[in-house]
């Protein structure tokens, strides 16, 4: 591995970037905290931009207009980057690329591919802005972090990405270049098609970079104080993680506590890279540290994944749910890419709780409705408690019908419809 000195790397969301006061705030937070030293800036897409892009992406697949959301996306990026006095052309060959790509993007089988191709934009251009405004180094990323053709989960090939880095990043360039920023959730393929990681997988591109180049540390700018027991928008009365161990993070990440991509973790364990989860709006706050510890057992920590589906499979002609019929269940699963997220199963049906993807699911019964009979409902969250208590289990549980559960000695989980109207402040509190 390289040794590259005092390499940090400093990952922004969509939050901490969606418009010009947010990228000042981000400015002083860089020239407070992030000298001396080499420093790696990994930007996300700015606000909900990404959200933006899926739907452009859709409507041009599906051969709608376009016109009116693409105008909206362009503003936004064109007036942020004039509020902060940045060169007026300074996106105009992005914007370009884009307006080629949407108008290249036709309702074929290839789907995947064209939304990768398409929804990337939302970082490149973020990076553009976030470069310009701190007069620092803008890497493409695309050519250096190397995956497969997954697409949308594209899958990394550590050893071409590691020589990709560390031959455009050569230490003496580290140290003395100053800041360079570069695009997360992005990477590309051996014959230069780009590649996303995955939904808010610029987490990972940061770790990715982190092991790559053999950083000191690694440090994500939330709008939370830290690694919390429960979502802050969801549950009242959360409580801050001084520091927590790689293994309980992944965990929680996992099943969906959405503060950090779930494959962020594993890289910074196996180099035992520090992962800090720290407040841009209270920098110097401690936060979260995310490490190789040891600690007692932790409050429980609630997390509410939506957006689930709960599909059952029943064998026709009744037999029983075999290994042989499993295999083909997820065997289909996997063609079509729909997580699991719990499964269960009985002596004729099998059941399983995924994301739900329209999409994803047709497909899933076009291949194997001619062997099972399937049932799904929509609609559904999937609440995990880790360290569950009877306490916490009770106050979560009461008056909710549970279609699925399952519980270990740390973890319980279940499915349930999705409430009327979000849980609010009158709802179960995570303490
Ligand atoms: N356990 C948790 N601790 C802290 N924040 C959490 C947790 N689970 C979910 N969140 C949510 O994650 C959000 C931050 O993640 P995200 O919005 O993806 O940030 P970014 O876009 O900056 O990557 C917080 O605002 C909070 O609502
Ligand atoms: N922009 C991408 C990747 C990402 O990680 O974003 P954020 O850091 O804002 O969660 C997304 O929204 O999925």
């Amino acid at each position: 591995m390289q040794e590259s000195g005092q390499l940090k790397v400093y990952k922004f969301g969509g939050a901490s970037v969606k418009d010009a006061a947010a990228i000042r705030n981000l400015a002083r937070i860089v020239r407070a905290h992030g000298q001396p030293g080499p420093l790696a800036i990994v930007v996300s897409a700015m606000g909900k931009t990404t959200n933006a892009l899926e739907e452009l992406h859709r409507l041009a697949h599906a051969g709608h207009d376009y016109t009116a959301p693409l105008r909206v996306l362009v503003d936004f990026h064109e007036d942020v980057a004039r509020e902060l006095g940045l060169p007026a052309d300074l996106l105009a060959s992005l914007l370009a690329q884009l307006r080629e790509q949407l108008a290249a993007t036709q309702a074929t089988d290839d789907f995947d591919r064209q939304y990768d191709q398409l929804v990337s934009f939302g970082e490149l251009l973020a990076t553009r802005i976030v470069a310009a405004a701190l007069e620092a180094r803008w890497l493409d990323c695309r050519p250096l972090i190397r995956t497969d053709a997954t697409w949308r989960e594209g899958r990394v090939d550590w050893a071409a990405t590691t020589a990709a880095l560390q031959a455009a990043l050569p230490a003496g360039v580290l140290a003395q270049g100053g800041p360079f920023v570069t695009q997360g959730f992005v990477g590309g393929t051996a014959d230069g098609l780009t590649t996303t990681l995955g939904r808010e997988g610029s987490d990972f591109t940061a770790a990715i970079l982190a092991y790559c180049l053999g950083a000191e540390s690694v440090t994500i700018w939330k709008d939370v104080a830290g690694l919390l027991n429960a979502d802050p928008k969801i549950f009242p009365n959360t409580v801050r993680y001084p520091e927590i161990s790689y293994q309980e993070t992944i965990e929680m990440a996992y099943y969906g506590a959405s503060v950090i991509h779930p494959k962020t973790i594993k890289p910074l364990a196996v180099r035992g890279i520090p992962l800090l989860v720290k407040s841009f709006l209270d920098p110097a706050a401690e936060g979260t540290r995310i490490h190789d510890c040891r600690h007692a057992l932790l409050v429980p920590a609630f997390i509410r994944k939506t957006d689930q589906c709960l599909i059952s499979f029943e064998s026709r002609e009744l037999d029983f749910i075999s290994e042989e019929n499993l295999q083909v269940i997820f065997g289909a699963l996997a063609q079509v890419r729909l997580k699991i997220r719990l499964m269960q199963n009985s002596a004729i049906s099998f059941s399983v709780c995924t994301d739900f993807s329209a999409y994803r699911l047709e497909k899933l019964l076009a291949l194997l409705r001619d062997q099972f009979t399937i049932h799904y409902n929509t609609d559904l969250v999937l609440y995990t408690i880790k360290n569950y208590d009877a306490e916490s289990l009770r106050r979560l549980t009461a008056g909710r019908e549970l279609l699925l559960e399952q519980r270990t000695r740390q973890t319980f989980q279940f499915v349930c419809r999705m409430e009327a109207q979000g849980l609010g402040n009158g709802g179960t509190e995570a303490r």
